[in-house]
């Protein structure tokens, strides 16, 4: 019997290698048999050692990572992104560099883990539903950023829900309030940020309505929650030219 042919792995660069989830991603990719880790980068690491890579992976910063994408698509390197920060201002800028790269992929995606996707989903259907409706994340105090990028992208999602469904905004009587009180105002919803040691990622989705409340809830224990998700835009990006923001489609949810 002849040996079987080699099978060639996907090259796979990591930005943010010793960082939280850059570490994680590192381990992801070095445990999957159909990937090959080409370069593990940090802080002050030279970007060229990632250009043999097919795929670029980022969890850095919200302040580096726009340089990051740009240096991707210009070299047709596909890149899935999970460093947050992403604006509708930013997201058109990433369109615009694809429109000259029509081959390559980029993801761009709040968050990884199934369950954030499901609860994320879950809250658009219950939206129109419910005369009221709070956001509170739950995180780790290393984080940087406020609200988190899966809080806002919740709340914009409701807020659509709700307005194409012709739902009021929210009913709140507060008229005296210390600054912050009543939390961020994310496209007319209220998201609430908690930072606490023991953390890792977590969000509340709260509904109410006359006698009843409903709410969808959850909890990112360990970062290998995050994985399954990253390596299935790992493997598909290059299959999906453009920009695709979330994983939903890699779910089945959505385009
Ligand atoms: N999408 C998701 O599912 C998901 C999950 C968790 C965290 N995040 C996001 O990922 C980002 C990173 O989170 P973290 O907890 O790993 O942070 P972290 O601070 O632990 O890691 C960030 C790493 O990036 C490195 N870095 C900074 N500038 C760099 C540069 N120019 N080039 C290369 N590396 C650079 C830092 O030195 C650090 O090692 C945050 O924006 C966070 O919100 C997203
Ligand atoms: O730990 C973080 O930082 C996380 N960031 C993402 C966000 O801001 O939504 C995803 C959850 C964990």
């Amino acid at each position: 019997m002849s040996p079987a042919a080699p099978t060639s792995r996907l090259p796979v660069a990591v930005l943010g290698a010793p960082g939280r989830m850059g570490a994680e991603t590192v381990r992801a990719v070095e445990s999957a048999g159909d990937l090959e880790l080409v370069a593990a980068l940090g802080r002050g690491d030279d970007l060229e050692r990632a250009a043999q890579a097919a795929v670029v992976v980022d969890f850095t910063r919200p302040d580096v990572v726009m340089d990051h994408v740009r240096w991707c698509v210009q070299r047709g390197i596909s890149a899935v992104v999970g460093t947050t920060g992403f604006t509708e201002e930013r997201l058109a800028q990433v369109r615009g560099w694809l429109r000259e790269q029509p081959g390559t992929g980029v993801v761009v995606a709040p968050n990884f883990s199934v369950g954030a996707v499901l609860m994320m989903h879950f809250a658009e259907q219950a939206a129109r539903f419910y005369e009221s409706v709070e956001v509170v994340e739950l995180h780790h105090p290393d984080k940087v950023d406020a609200p988190s990028g899966t809080a806002v992208r919740t709340a914009e999602r409701i807020s659509a829900a709700r307005a194409e469904a012709g739902v009021a905004a929210p009913p709140d009587a507060t008229s005296q309030e210390l600054p912050g009180a009543r939390g961020a105002d994310v496209a007319g919803i209220r998201v609430h940020g908690v930072r606490l040691r023991g953390l890792v990622a977590h969000q509340e989705v709260l509904f109410g309505d006359q006698g009843e409340t409903l709410t969808v809830r959850h909890d990112s224990f360990d970062r290998s929650s995050f994985m399954p998700g990253v390596l299935a835009a790992v493997r598909q990006v290059r299959d999906r030219p453009g920009l695709t923001v979330g994983i939903e489609p890699f779910l089945g949810l959505g385009s």
